[in-house]
Protein backbone atom coordinates (compact mmCIF):
# COMPACT_ATOMS: atom_id res chain seq x y z
CA UNK A 1 0.00 0.00 0.00
CA UNK A 2 1.60 3.53 -1.11
CA UNK A 3 2.26 5.31 2.21
CA UNK A 4 0.17 8.17 3.12
CA UNK A 5 2.13 12.04 2.69
CA UNK A 6 2.15 14.14 5.72
CA UNK A 7 -0.83 16.71 5.25
CA UNK A 8 0.75 20.31 6.70
CA UNK A 9 -1.44 22.80 8.53
CA UNK A 10 -0.09 26.61 8.51
CA UNK A 11 -1.36 28.06 11.44
CA UNK A 12 -1.31 32.17 12.54
CA UNK A 13 0.57 32.83 15.21
CA UNK A 14 -1.45 35.55 17.18
CA UNK A 15 -4.83 35.63 18.77
CA UNK A 16 -5.98 32.75 16.83
CA UNK A 17 -3.46 30.08 17.86
CA UNK A 18 -5.26 29.33 21.36
CA UNK A 19 -8.93 28.09 19.92
CA UNK A 20 -7.11 26.64 16.59
CA UNK A 21 -5.03 24.52 18.80
CA UNK A 22 -8.23 23.69 21.10
CA UNK A 23 -10.72 22.91 17.83
CA UNK A 24 -7.85 20.26 16.44
CA UNK A 25 -8.34 18.82 19.92
CA UNK A 26 -11.79 17.97 19.56
CA UNK A 27 -11.30 16.24 17.13
CA UNK A 28 -8.34 14.26 18.27
CA UNK A 29 -5.77 16.21 16.40
CA UNK A 30 -3.09 17.09 19.28
CA UNK A 31 0.10 18.09 18.94
CA UNK A 32 1.36 18.72 22.87
CA UNK A 33 5.15 19.93 22.14
CA UNK A 34 3.06 22.73 20.28
CA UNK A 35 1.54 24.04 23.48
CA UNK A 36 4.91 24.67 25.51
CA UNK A 37 4.96 28.47 25.41
CA UNK A 38 8.89 28.41 25.90
CA UNK A 39 9.01 26.52 22.90
CA UNK A 40 11.18 28.10 19.81
CA UNK A 41 11.09 24.96 17.74
CA UNK A 42 8.94 26.14 14.63
CA UNK A 43 7.30 22.84 12.98
CA UNK A 44 5.78 19.83 14.98
CA UNK A 45 4.81 16.29 13.32
CA UNK A 46 2.38 14.16 14.85
CA UNK A 47 3.65 11.09 13.33
CA UNK A 48 0.43 8.89 13.94
CA UNK A 49 -1.94 11.14 12.31
CA UNK A 50 0.72 11.74 9.56
CA UNK A 51 0.03 15.75 10.05
CA UNK A 52 2.84 18.57 10.48
CA UNK A 53 2.14 22.00 12.14
CA UNK A 54 3.78 25.04 11.60
CA UNK A 55 2.95 28.63 13.41
CA UNK A 56 3.43 31.15 11.23
CA UNK A 57 2.96 35.07 11.08
CA UNK A 58 -0.87 35.95 10.26
CA UNK A 59 -0.32 37.77 6.49
CA UNK A 60 2.12 34.48 5.64
CA UNK A 61 -0.30 31.85 6.06
CA UNK A 62 -2.31 32.42 2.79
CA UNK A 63 1.24 32.72 1.17
CA UNK A 64 2.22 29.13 2.35
CA UNK A 65 -0.72 27.84 1.80
CA UNK A 66 -0.55 29.19 -1.93
CA UNK A 67 2.61 27.97 -3.07
CA UNK A 68 1.88 24.29 -1.50
CA UNK A 69 4.46 25.26 1.12
CA UNK A 70 1.48 24.38 3.42
CA UNK A 71 -1.87 22.16 2.63
CA UNK A 72 -4.27 23.82 4.91
CA UNK A 73 -3.35 27.35 6.38
CA UNK A 74 -6.12 28.83 9.47
CA UNK A 75 -6.20 32.41 9.40
CA UNK A 76 -8.60 35.34 9.92
CA UNK A 77 -11.22 36.50 7.21
CA UNK A 78 -9.07 40.27 7.16
CA UNK A 79 -5.76 38.46 6.36
CA UNK A 80 -7.67 36.15 3.46
CA UNK A 81 -9.02 39.58 2.18
CA UNK A 82 -6.14 41.55 2.87
CA UNK A 83 -3.70 38.32 0.73
CA UNK A 84 -6.12 38.37 -1.77
CA UNK A 85 -4.39 35.32 -2.59
CA UNK A 86 -5.14 31.30 -5.01
CA UNK A 87 -6.78 29.46 -2.16
CA UNK A 88 -9.81 27.80 -1.31
CA UNK A 89 -11.72 29.04 1.65
CA UNK A 90 -13.36 26.23 2.73
CA UNK A 91 -14.66 26.55 6.11
CA UNK A 92 -16.11 29.54 8.40
CA UNK A 93 -14.68 28.19 12.40
CA UNK A 94 -16.73 30.53 13.49
CA UNK A 95 -14.65 31.94 16.85
CA UNK A 96 -12.50 35.08 16.22
CA UNK A 97 -15.32 37.20 15.44
CA UNK A 98 -14.76 40.67 15.41
CA UNK A 99 -15.56 43.70 12.56
CA UNK A 100 -13.85 45.64 10.42
CA UNK A 101 -14.77 49.04 10.70
CA UNK A 102 -13.91 52.52 9.77
CA UNK A 103 -13.53 54.75 12.83
CA UNK A 104 -12.64 58.31 13.76
CA UNK A 105 -14.05 60.93 16.66
CA UNK A 106 -17.16 61.59 16.33
CA UNK A 107 -16.83 65.14 14.18
CA UNK A 108 -15.20 62.64 11.18
CA UNK A 109 -18.98 61.26 10.81
CA UNK A 110 -19.45 64.37 8.76
CA UNK A 111 -16.72 63.96 6.36
CA UNK A 112 -17.34 60.61 5.56
CA UNK A 113 -21.25 61.71 4.40
CA UNK A 114 -20.28 64.60 3.05
CA UNK A 115 -17.65 62.30 0.75
CA UNK A 116 -14.60 64.61 1.22
CA UNK A 117 -11.07 63.89 0.38
CA UNK A 118 -10.14 62.35 3.38
CA UNK A 119 -7.16 60.45 4.78
CA UNK A 120 -7.68 56.66 6.29
CA UNK A 121 -4.65 55.27 7.80
CA UNK A 122 -4.94 51.24 7.92
CA UNK A 123 -3.25 48.39 8.21
CA UNK A 124 -5.72 46.91 6.01
CA UNK A 125 -4.94 49.15 2.47
CA UNK A 126 -6.49 47.00 -0.09
CA UNK A 127 -9.76 46.17 2.48
CA UNK A 128 -9.44 49.90 2.41
CA UNK A 129 -9.36 50.51 -1.41
CA UNK A 130 -11.71 47.71 -2.01
CA UNK A 131 -14.80 49.63 0.60
CA UNK A 132 -13.62 53.24 -0.42
CA UNK A 133 -13.19 53.24 -3.88
CA UNK A 134 -15.38 49.65 -5.09
CA UNK A 135 -18.41 50.26 -2.53
CA UNK A 136 -19.04 53.91 -1.68
CA UNK A 137 -17.18 55.58 -4.83
CA UNK A 138 -15.34 57.85 -2.49
CA UNK A 139 -11.64 58.84 -3.07
CA UNK A 140 -9.86 58.90 -0.01
CA UNK A 141 -6.05 58.80 0.63
CA UNK A 142 -5.01 55.76 2.06
CA UNK A 143 -1.94 55.28 4.49
CA UNK A 144 -0.47 52.33 5.45
CA UNK A 145 0.67 51.73 9.25
CA UNK A 146 1.77 48.95 11.13
CA UNK A 147 -0.02 49.01 14.32
CA UNK A 148 -1.78 50.93 17.29
CA UNK A 149 -3.91 52.52 13.94
CA UNK A 150 -6.03 54.15 16.78
CA UNK A 151 -3.23 56.74 17.39
CA UNK A 152 -3.51 57.92 13.78
CA UNK A 153 -6.92 60.47 14.35
CA UNK A 154 -5.55 60.98 17.57
CA UNK A 155 -2.13 62.33 16.31
CA UNK A 156 -3.91 63.98 13.21
CA UNK A 157 -1.95 61.24 11.01
CA UNK A 158 -5.80 60.94 9.59
CA UNK A 159 -9.25 61.68 9.60
CA UNK A 160 -10.54 57.92 10.16
CA UNK A 161 -9.03 54.47 10.57
CA UNK A 162 -9.95 51.39 9.06
CA UNK A 163 -9.66 48.91 11.44
CA UNK A 164 -10.42 45.97 13.69
CA UNK A 165 -13.08 46.10 16.53
CA UNK A 166 -13.73 43.60 18.91
CA UNK A 167 -14.88 44.88 22.46
CA UNK A 168 -14.47 48.30 21.13
CA UNK A 169 -12.43 48.79 24.28
CA UNK A 170 -9.26 50.51 22.21
CA UNK A 171 -11.50 52.91 20.75
CA UNK A 172 -13.16 53.65 23.93
CA UNK A 173 -9.86 54.17 25.53
CA UNK A 174 -9.09 56.60 22.82
CA UNK A 175 -11.98 58.74 22.25
CA UNK A 176 -13.00 57.11 19.02
CA UNK A 177 -16.09 55.18 17.70
CA UNK A 178 -17.34 52.95 14.61
CA UNK A 179 -18.46 55.30 12.13
CA UNK A 180 -19.08 52.46 9.64
CA UNK A 181 -18.95 49.02 9.69
CA UNK A 182 -17.01 47.49 6.50
CA UNK A 183 -17.86 43.74 6.89
CA UNK A 184 -17.79 40.96 10.00
CA UNK A 185 -14.58 38.66 10.23
CA UNK A 186 -14.05 35.01 11.58
CA UNK A 187 -11.40 32.70 11.47
CA UNK A 188 -11.03 30.68 8.26
CA UNK A 189 -10.20 27.43 7.05
CA UNK A 190 -7.89 27.76 3.71
CA UNK A 191 -6.72 24.82 1.40
CA UNK A 192 -4.29 24.57 -1.06
CA UNK A 193 -5.96 24.36 -4.63
CA UNK A 194 -3.99 21.11 -5.81
CA UNK A 195 -4.24 19.43 -2.04
CA UNK A 196 -7.97 20.08 -2.71
CA UNK A 197 -8.32 17.76 -5.76
CA UNK A 198 -4.72 15.26 -4.85
CA UNK A 199 -6.01 14.87 -1.11
CA UNK A 200 -9.93 15.34 -1.33
CA UNK A 201 -10.81 12.35 0.79
CA UNK A 202 -8.91 13.29 4.06
CA UNK A 203 -9.81 16.95 3.61
CA UNK A 204 -13.29 16.74 3.65
CA UNK A 205 -13.48 14.15 6.30
CA UNK A 206 -11.85 16.91 8.18
CA UNK A 207 -13.60 19.23 7.44
CA UNK A 208 -16.80 17.44 8.39
CA UNK A 209 -15.40 16.73 11.81
CA UNK A 210 -14.21 20.37 12.39
CA UNK A 211 -17.89 21.18 11.36
CA UNK A 212 -19.45 18.58 13.72
CA UNK A 213 -17.20 19.83 16.42
CA UNK A 214 -17.93 23.36 16.35
CA UNK A 215 -21.81 22.39 15.65
CA UNK A 216 -21.34 24.55 12.64
CA UNK A 217 -24.66 23.80 9.87
CA UNK A 218 -24.80 22.56 6.61
N1 LIG B 1 -9.30 42.30 18.87
C1 LIG B 1 -8.76 41.79 17.79
N2 LIG B 1 -7.74 42.42 17.18
C2 LIG B 1 -7.13 41.89 16.11
N3 LIG B 1 -7.51 40.74 15.54
C3 LIG B 1 -8.54 40.08 16.08
C4 LIG B 1 -9.20 40.56 17.23
N4 LIG B 1 -10.16 39.67 17.54
C5 LIG B 1 -10.09 38.69 16.64
N5 LIG B 1 -9.12 38.93 15.74
C6 LIG B 1 -8.75 38.04 14.63
O1 LIG B 1 -7.52 37.41 15.01
C7 LIG B 1 -6.59 37.42 13.94
C8 LIG B 1 -5.19 37.38 14.50
O2 LIG B 1 -4.97 38.54 15.23
P1 LIG B 1 -3.53 38.93 15.77
O3 LIG B 1 -3.63 40.29 16.39
O4 LIG B 1 -3.02 37.83 16.58
O5 LIG B 1 -2.68 38.91 14.45
P2 LIG B 1 -2.08 40.02 13.52
O6 LIG B 1 -2.85 41.29 13.70
O7 LIG B 1 -1.99 39.43 12.15
O8 LIG B 1 -0.63 40.04 14.11
P3 LIG B 1 0.25 41.18 14.76
O9 LIG B 1 -0.54 41.71 15.93
O10 LIG B 1 1.47 40.38 15.12
O11 LIG B 1 0.47 42.19 13.67
C9 LIG B 1 -6.95 38.66 13.14
O12 LIG B 1 -6.50 38.51 11.80
C10 LIG B 1 -8.47 38.71 13.27
O13 LIG B 1 -9.08 37.92 12.28
O1 LIG C 1 -12.04 46.24 20.06
P1 LIG C 1 -10.89 45.74 20.86
O2 LIG C 1 -11.25 44.54 21.68
O3 LIG C 1 -10.25 46.82 21.68
O4 LIG C 1 -9.80 45.17 19.82
C1 LIG C 1 -9.38 45.90 18.71
C2 LIG C 1 -7.94 46.28 18.77
O5 LIG C 1 -7.12 45.11 18.80
C3 LIG C 1 -6.25 45.10 17.64
O6 LIG C 1 -5.03 45.63 17.93
P2 LIG C 1 -3.80 44.74 18.46
O7 LIG C 1 -3.99 44.47 19.90
O8 LIG C 1 -3.64 43.55 17.57
O9 LIG C 1 -2.57 45.71 18.34
P3 LIG C 1 -2.02 46.53 17.09
O10 LIG C 1 -2.94 47.71 16.97
O11 LIG C 1 -0.67 46.94 17.46
O12 LIG C 1 -2.09 45.64 15.87
C4 LIG C 1 -6.97 46.01 16.64
O13 LIG C 1 -6.08 46.52 15.69
C5 LIG C 1 -7.57 47.06 17.53
O14 LIG C 1 -6.62 48.05 17.86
Amino acid sequence: MEEQRYLTFALGKGRLAKQTLATFEKIGITCEEMKDPGTRKLIFVNEDLKLRFFLAKGPDVPTYVEYGAADIGIVGEDTILEEARNIYEVLDLGFGKCRMCVCGPKESKELLQHQELIRVATKYPRIAKNYFYNEKHQTVEIIKLNGSIELAPIVGLSEVIVDIVETGSTLRENGLEVLEEVCPLSARMVVNQVSMKMEYERITKLIGELKQALSIEG
